[in-house]
């Protein structure tokens, strides 16, 4: 999980300030100098990391904080407003201007993800009721221009291509006239990327721009490389006034410094960011959430709306229906984990709820491979046993073992675990009871 080590350190050292009571000046200035090492170790750019700590030590060395009744509270509360603020404070949408169609100029290096980034892009805004169109300018990278089309077909948008011996200013120019004449109304360019910043690259890029006179410049950095992805934005953003960032592979293992400096560095927002290499894998960038996710207070609103796309509101209501009836089933338990696979992986999902650690959630995950194997013992089952399992003995698990190519010991531990779900969901009934009486708090909320 991406800034793992950051979250692990920060709440260290937020440990060690609330065990005190009352903060000194130098228990204050221990803890920076802590915080300030962390960010560091995340490769969080040096120029950044000190404005950082300068901007919250004298905040929290206020009066307010020294004097209050809860000073570690205070200083990470401040710490969070600041981490929030370095990462542009509220969410950046996606400006489309008020021409049609509206153009959004991908740019980037090599293998950061770009054509991925213009398929989930294009995937987002087909979501949200448009008719977008990718455009091919990538003419140099062999089979990019069929990568784009295998992006294309998979989100069902069309591919503009003119193959790879027309100029891609040419190309660009044409597509326009194509969308115009076709009724799309956004147009995503795909254009060439390079292992390295060249000035071929950069020439060719500036003079697309001249022609299409994009709404965005979307600028992908791979979140991996750390330094290297903010050394990366400024250069772009110097040679063509990019408008914004996508922050791809923060599923990785990434530490977290592209993440926290491209902001403060260029100015320039980050709007979404890549979780994964599936097409759906995108989230827009908020960085408030962002922040409570790094000081490990989880990011409840992401997890909600992750649930919200995923789960058919109507059948949710459904399904706590029928918990309450007792009538839970076998089906119904399919039904809800595929509905938990479409939300994506649960480590990333787990991440989100407060106080959740990557110890806690070793060993869990629902693989491809594992649903499918839910999937075929739950449908060699019969009716019957499927609405009530309590009537599955002995040669039935047999039967069902047979019938699914797994073993009795499978559908066993299938059936444990549907009875566990059923508890557990019951537990959540009662959890949101109580939140709704006001008995209990969130912990992101106290
Ligand atoms: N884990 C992860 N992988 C990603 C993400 N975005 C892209 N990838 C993977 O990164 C690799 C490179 O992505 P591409 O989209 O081909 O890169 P590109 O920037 O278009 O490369 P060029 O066309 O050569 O410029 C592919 O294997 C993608 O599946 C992400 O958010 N998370």
């Amino acid at each position: 999980m991406a800034f793992e080590s950051l979250s692990g350190k920060l709440q260290e050292v937020f440990k060690k300030l609330r065990g005190k009571g009352k903060l000194s000046e130098k228990d204050i200035k221990d803890a920076m100098r802590e915080v300030k090492v962390a960010l560091l170790e995340a490769d969080v750019n040096f120029k950044v990391v000190k404005d950082f700590i300068n901007a919250v030590t004298e905040k929290a060395l206020g009066q307010e904080v020294m004097e209050s009744l809860t000073p570690a509270q205070q200083v990470i509360k401040i710490v969070n407003e600041e981490l929030t603020s370095l990462m542009g404070s509220t969410q950046s949408w996606l400006n489309l201007g008020n021409k049609i169609p509206a153009v959004i100029m991908m740019v980037g290096l090599q293998g950061s993800g770009k054509t991925t980034a213009c398929g989930k892009l294009a995937n987002l805004l087909k979501k949200q009721g448009k008719n977008p169109m990718l455009v091919a300018c990538d003419v140099i990278r062999p089979a990019a221009i069929k990568q784009l089309q295998v992006v294309g077909s998979n989100v069902n948008v069309p591919v503009f291509t003119m193959g790879d011996k027309t100029n891609p200013v040419d190309i660009a120019k044409a597509s326009i006239d194509y969308a115009k004449s076709h009724n799309m109304d956004v147009v995503i360019i795909d254009t060439a990327g390079r292992l390295h910043i060249d000035d071929e690259l950069m020439e060719e890029l500036i003079n697309i721009k001249k022609v299409v006179n994009p709404d965005e410049i979307l600028l992908v950095v791979d979140a991996m490389t750390g330094q290297d992805a903010v050394n990366v934005a400024s250069s772009f953003n110097e040679r063509l006034d990019i408008t914004g960032v996508i922050l791809t592979k923060l599923d990785g293992d990434t530490r977290g410094g592209a993440a926290l400096s491209i902001k403060a560095v260029t100015q320039k927002p980050i709007k979404y960011i890549g979780t994964g290499e599936k097409l759906s894998d995108i989230e827009p960038f908020y960085p408030d959430r962002m922040a409570s996710r790094i000081l490990g207070m989880g990011d409840v609103l992401t997890l909600i709306e992750k649930a919200q796309a995923a789960i058919d509101e109507k059948k949710a209501l459904e399904m706590g229906q029928k918990l309450l009836t007792k009538q839970f089933t076998l089906d119904d338990f399919l039904e809800q984990l595929q509905s938990l696979k479409n939300m994506g992986p649960l480590d990333q999902l787990l991440g989100m709820i407060p106080g959740m650690s990557k110890n806690m959630l070793k060993g869990i995950d629902i693989s491809e491979k594992d649903l499918k194997r839910v999937e075929a013992i739950i449908q060699s089952m019969t009716k019957e046993e499927r609405q009530n399992p309590s009537i599955i003995n002995g040669s039935r698990k047999k039967r069902i073992a047979k019938g699914s190519g797994t073993t009795i010991q499978q559908v066993n531990s299938l059936l444990k675990q549907f009875e566990e779900t059923k508890k557990m969901m019951k537990k959540f009934a009662d959890f949101d009871k109580d939140i709704k009486k006001g008995k209990l708090k969130l912990p992101f909320f106290r």
